[in-house]
């Protein structure tokens, strides 16, 4: 088990994390959410024992997180970990297979990562996505529990992305714990089993994307109008949020969709191409990250 217990840590006033409590399981992959500042790379420095807290507890399967990596238990990709300038890719993975203590063969860690091919090639001469590869690389040399990524696919293109990702569902499919750090909520979405919203420090939101949408408790209506829009009783609607009109198109985010679906038809207008759909994950986590804003100012 993986678990941060009321952690606390300051930089002079700005508690970037603040009393955070959540313990991660093995087979799960995590996503941790939240707008700049908001924490995510401090609490993976602290579990990665890159920072102290202040106050609390990280502890990472029943040790301190220096413990836990000294005995490989822990694989991590940072956003920007440098990579030795004057070494071939493969040089990098060889070493870092041979300081695991429970290694992968090197051969089987460069084709996981889709960079056979660049081995011979000297690492400061990567492109930016190509580093990233070496960087997931490095945080794969070993048979880990927790794997930790912050940001991982920066600067990849489609193809490295959906192969890390595969390879990431297998490692948490064989029991191992993926936690990740990331501002693409899409792929929160589709690969995370669990999303983590972080703000000011703070846990707001923890549980399964379906929960994280459910939970904004908004939903969006789109439809058509002809002629030329009066957007004022539009924006009177009950329950509305927000809206935004484009050409004949009329979107609004809604607390009650019902209700404001039918006060529309209330003003006389025939709306056409009616949708009522929920939240996607980007729009929930606004959605929430805005309403704690609002509650604290
Ligand atoms: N070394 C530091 N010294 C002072 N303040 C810091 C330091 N590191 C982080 N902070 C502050 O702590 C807060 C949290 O920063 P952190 O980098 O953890 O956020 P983040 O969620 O990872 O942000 P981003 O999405 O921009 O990467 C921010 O207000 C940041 O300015």
């Amino acid at each position: 088990m993986v678990g941060f217990d009321r952690v606390t840590k300051a930089y002079g006033a700005v508690r970037a994390v603040d009393g955070l409590s959540l313990e991660l399981h093995p087979g799960e992959t995590v996503a941790l959410l939240g707008p700049n500042g908001a924490g995510k790379s401090t609490a993976l420095d602290l579990l990665l024992g890159l920072k102290h807290a202040d106050d609390g507890t990280v502890r990472v399967f029943g040790t301190g997180p220096r413990e836990a990596i000294v005995a490989g238990r822990v694989g991590a990709m940072l956003q920007s970990g440098g990579l030795m300038d004057e070494v071939t890719v493969a040089e990098l993975v060889r070493l870092a297979c041979d300081l695991h203590p429970k290694p992968y063969k090197p051969a089987d860690v460069l084709a996981r990562a889709g960079i056979s091919q660049i081995a011979d090639r000297k690492v400061n001469k990567l492109s930016g996505g190509q580093a990233q590869r070496v960087r997931f690389a490095l945080a794969t040399a070993g048979d880990s529990d927790l794997i930790v990524l912050d940001e991982p696919t920066t600067g990849m293109d489609v193809a490295a992305r959906q192969a890390f990702w595969a390879t990431m569902r297998e490692q948490a499919d064989q029991g191992r714990t993926v936690l990740f750090a990331t501002h693409y909520l899409e792929e929160a979405d589709a690969i995370a089993d669990r999303v983590l919203v972080l703000h000011r420090g703070r846990l707001l939101a923890d549980g399964t994307a379906a929960e994280i949408k459910a939970k904004a408790g908004a939903r969006r209506v789109s439809f058509d109008l002809e002629g030329t829009i009066d957007e004022a009783p539009l924006r009177a609607l009950p329950f509305l949020t927000s809206i935004d009109v484009s050409g004949q198109t009329v979107r609004i985010q809604s607390t009650d969709a019902d209700a404001t679906v039918h006060a529309l038809y209330g003003l006389g207008v025939y709306p056409r191409n009616l949708e009522v759909a929920g939240l996607g994950l980007e729009q929930a986590f606004v959605a929430i990250t805005e309403a704690e804003e609002a509650r604290q100012s």
